[in-house]
This record gives structure tokens, C-alpha cells and sequence, in this order.
């Protein structure tokens, strides 16, 4: 029986899941899963075998789900309960390797197997993504007392931006602290971006190191990558995930002493806050920035549908916030790029989802010679085939494109590229995994 391959992507708020079989000369997907809301119960469920793509299964998780780690064992659970998929001999045993998206890797600039010192280092980083790596540690440690056969490796989304020169990634702070903390830039979605940019060069028929573009990963985490010839020269993200644009419970950039007049005491914002415990450590002021902020605590909810398309001026508000910012960011990166991009690329669970927000960035930059928005293209995406669709007029040199990212596809992708298989596993048996 050949081995299987596990995808493990824990976002803040969701765990999108994947498993691949190996076989001698090809990869195939042969399922997905996906837990939104997590932390949040009932998460929502969905789950879809390959072989039958069309009976997607949607549903409420049990309410015991409440953590990353409870998602990760109800996704195995269902998995090795379907009998579509067992009567095909597949048992847990085999899952040879897991490969898990850390969101923080610090000084790791390429994947590493996770071993005991490993583990420790990432473990040590946690504080700086309080929102993912701990939840991504925490699923790994499952994996080892539940799957012992098989090995995690983890791919890093910070890896990506290892190209930022200094005067990019150095904040203007004391050196000596900066070095002696490790305090600077750092950016993220590494893995989402290195996805777009791969799909962009197929698609545009372009070597990768000749792809320069904008891109705009818009999820609950959201940021604006700059790249130019195939490498990230800018991204919005810094030092941890919630600078840069507002997400759907993170402040985004704020003026760094808001904290502090935030709360009417202000010695409590450096304190543990209630949640924190051996897993979360996370001080009151990053609980505020990180979860008790971004669009749902300016409107009421995190669903950006609703907000997109209601007339309620609090959700006008969020909507034309985010707008803004996002603007903000594409004309600083258009000018550092000296105007040379092939095109402007949404993804992410907004940018791939909200043609209302697609619209209003687009109309704002039609004066940078990015193609304005074509209505219908935009609100129904015609059939495509791969990731990458155009949403523009086609009457400008800067394309206007949607890329449904996959940051599953990019791990595993990866993973094969380690083992230097590549030669046996070509990118086009990739594409149908799309
Ligand atoms: N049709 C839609 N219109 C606007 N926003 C949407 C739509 N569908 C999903 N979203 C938003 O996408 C976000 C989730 O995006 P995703 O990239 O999956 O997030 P993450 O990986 O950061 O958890 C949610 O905030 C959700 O409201
Ligand atoms: C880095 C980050 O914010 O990831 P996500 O959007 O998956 O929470
Ligand atoms: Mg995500």
C-alpha cells in the first residue's frame, strides 16, 4: 500500500487539512478537510474525498471540538470512519509523513524535521505568532503520540521573506536590543504567497524569476506582499502577524502607544491575561490586538460577507478601513517596485470570495495602470482551469487576478522538492491537485 502524505495548515481561527497518497510516479489528493471557527463552537465542518468531490460534506463539528489540536483528531476520526476510504486498505499506519505550515520559524529559513531540539526552538518562537505556533506545536505533539510511525516536518511562512534587506526588515529601534531580541521584521503567509507566485508564472507563461507582482492574501490574517523577479522585497506583516492591515480580530497598524492608553490602568497591559496557559502565553495588550479587535469588534462579526454587502454604517466603516489599508500598502509597494509589476493578485478567504471588495481596491487603483474591474468576470468567475482567473477589462498591462491559494498544495509541493523527487514527481501532476 503506498504511503500517505498529511497536510496540516493551522490559520488562526481554522485548520485546513489534506492527504495525498505517493505513489511510485505521481501524487494524488484524496481528501480534504477544512474546521472554521475554531475556538469559537460549533466549528464548521467541511470534508470532501476526491474520488467524489461532489458529496462535500458540511456540518457542525461536535461542540467538544474547541481547539486546533481536537480539529486535527475529529478530521482523523471522520477520515479513517468513511468506509469510501478505508475499503481502499488505507489504514493510519499508513501515514508516513506530516508536513505542518508553522507560521513563525524565526532564524529557520528552510523546513526542518521536527525532532526534540527542534521542537524546543520552535517552542521558544511561540510568543511571536501567540495566535498560530503554539496551536501547530500542539497538533504536532498529537501527531507524535498518535501517529508515532510517521514524521512531522515543519514549513515555515516566514521562510518566504528571507529575501528582505535591512533597511526592509530593521525597525528603528535600539540595534542592540534589536539583535540581542530578535525584534524585526519578519512577514508572513510565506507559503501562500510562494503558492500565488508558482501559479502566477504558470499562468501569465512566465519563469518565476521573471514574476513581479503585488499580491494581497486577504483572510481573517491579512497582508500585501511585494515581489519583485520572483522574490519578496516587502510584506506587511512584521515582527508577528498582527501588524501590517486589520484582520478579522487583529488590529493591524495601530499607533504603538494606543495600547497603553487603551486600558484605563495601564500596568495591566503587559500582564498575563486570563487565557493564557501552558500552551497560550499572551499578555493582555496582545489578546486585545490580536483577538479582541480587527472588523468584528467594529461591527459585531468576523463574517465579511455580511459586512460587505449590508448598509449598516458601522460595516461601511470596516469595509472602507480595510480598503484604505490595503491601498495604502499597494501604492507604497507599486513605488518600490518602480511601477514594473505584471499584475495584482487577491487571495485568501476575502480576496478570493468578496468581489465587493475585489471592486472598490481595484477602482482606487486604476490610477496606478492596474486594469479596472471587468463586473461580470468579477462576480462570477468563469471556468478556469488552475488556481488563476482575470478579473480585469484586459486593457491595461497590469493584469487584475484572482489565485485561489493553497497553502496545503505549496507544503506538499515543497515536501517532494526536499526528497528530490521532483524528477519523478512533475509539477504538472500537481496542477491536478489544484
Ligand atoms: N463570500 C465571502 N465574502 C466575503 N468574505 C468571505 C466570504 N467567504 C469567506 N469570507 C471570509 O474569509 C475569511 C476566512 O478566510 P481564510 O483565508 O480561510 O482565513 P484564515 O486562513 O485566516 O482562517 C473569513 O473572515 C470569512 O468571513
Ligand atoms: C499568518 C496568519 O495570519 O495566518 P492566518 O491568516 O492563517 O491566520
Ligand atoms: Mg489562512
Amino acid at each position: 500500500m503506498p504511503p500517505l502524505i498529511l497536510a496540516v495548515n493551522a490559520g488562526s481561527s481554522s485548520l485546513k487539512l489534506a492527504v495525498f497518497r505517493s505513489d511510485e510516479q505521481q501524487v494524488s489528493l484524496l481528501a480534504t478537510g477544512s474546521l472554521s471557527s475554531v475556538g469559537s463552537p460549533p466549528a464548521k465542518f467541511s470534508y470532501a474525498l476526491a474520488s467524489s468531490p461532489d458529496a462535500k460534506r458540511k456540518s457542525d463539528a461536535p461542540r467538544s471540538v474547541q481547539t486546533h489540536t481536537d480539529a486535527f483528531e475529529y478530521f482523523l476520526h471522520v477520515l479513517f470512519d468513511d468506509e469510501r476510504f478505508t475499503s481502499e486498505g488505507h489504514t493510519r499506519e499508513h501515514i508516513t509523513h506530516i508536513c505542518h505550515r508553522v507560521v513563525h520559524g524565526g532564524r529557520f529559513t528552510k523546513p526542518v524535521v521536527i525532532e526534540q531540539d527542534t521542537y524546543d526552538r520552535l517552542a521558544a518562537l511561540s510568543d511571536l505568532a501567540p495566535l498560530h505556533n503554539n496551536r501547530a506545536l500542539d497538533i504536532i505533539r498529537s501527531c507524535h503520540d498518535s501517529l508515532p510511525n510517521a514524521l512531522s516536518i515543519a514549513f515555515f511562512d516566514s521562510a518566504f521573506h528571507s529575501t528582505l534587506e535591512p533597511h526592509i526588515y530593521t525597525y528603528s529601534i535600539s540595534p542592540t536590543i534589536a539583535k540581542e531580541k530578535n525584534l524585526r521584521k519578519y512577514g508572513f503567509h510565506g507559503l501562500s504567497y510562494a503558492f500565488i507566485l508558482r501559479s502566477v508564472s504558470s499562468y501569465l507563461h512566465k519563469p518565476l524569476s521573471e514574476i513581479s507582482i503585488i499580491a494581497l492574501h486577504l483572510g481573517s490574517g491579512a497582508s500585501v506582499c511585494a515581489i519583485r523577479n520572483g522574490q519578496s522585497v516587502n510584506t506587511s506583516m512584521g515582527l508577528t502577524p498582527v501588524s501590517g492591515l486589520p484582520g478579522g480580530t487583529r488590529a493591524g497598524d495601530v499607533d504603538p502607544s494606543l495600547i497603553f492608553h487603551y486600558t484605563a490602568d495601564a500596568h495591566n497591559v503587559g500582564r498575563m491575561s486570563a487565557d493564557a496557559t501552558r500552551e497560550l502565553h499572551i499578555t493582555e495588550a496582545e489578546k486585545i490586538l490580536n483577538m479582541e479587535s480587527g472588523w468584528k469588534a467594529l461591527t459585531g462579526t468576523a463574517d465579511f460577507h455580511e459586512i460587505a454587502t449590508s448598509d449598516k454604517l458601522s460595516h461601511k466603516l470596516a469595509f472602507d478601513i480595510l480598503v484604505d489599508r490595503v491601498c495604502q500598502f499597494v501604492g507604497g509597494y507599486f513605488v518600490q517596485l518602480e511601477g514594473k509589476i505584471d499584475a495584482l493578485v487577491f487571495a485568501g478567504g476575502l480576496g478570493e470570495n468578496s468581489p465587493e471588495l475585489r471592486k472598490a481596491i481595484l477602482d482606487r487603483c486604476a490610477c496606478l495602470g492596474i486594469d479596472t474591474v471587468d463586473p461580470k468576470k468579477n462576480s462570477s468567475a468563469e471556468e478556469h482551469e488552475g488556481p488563476v482567473y482575470e478579473i480585469g477589462m484586459g486593457g491595461t498591462r497590469i493584469r487584475a487576478l484572482v489565485c485561489e491559494t493553497n497553502e496545503e498544495v505549496r507544503v506538499l509541493f515543497y515536501f517532494i522538492s526536499l526528497l528530490t523527487l521532483t524528477r519523478f514527481y512533475s509539477w504538472k501532476s500537481l496542477e491536478s491537485v489544484f
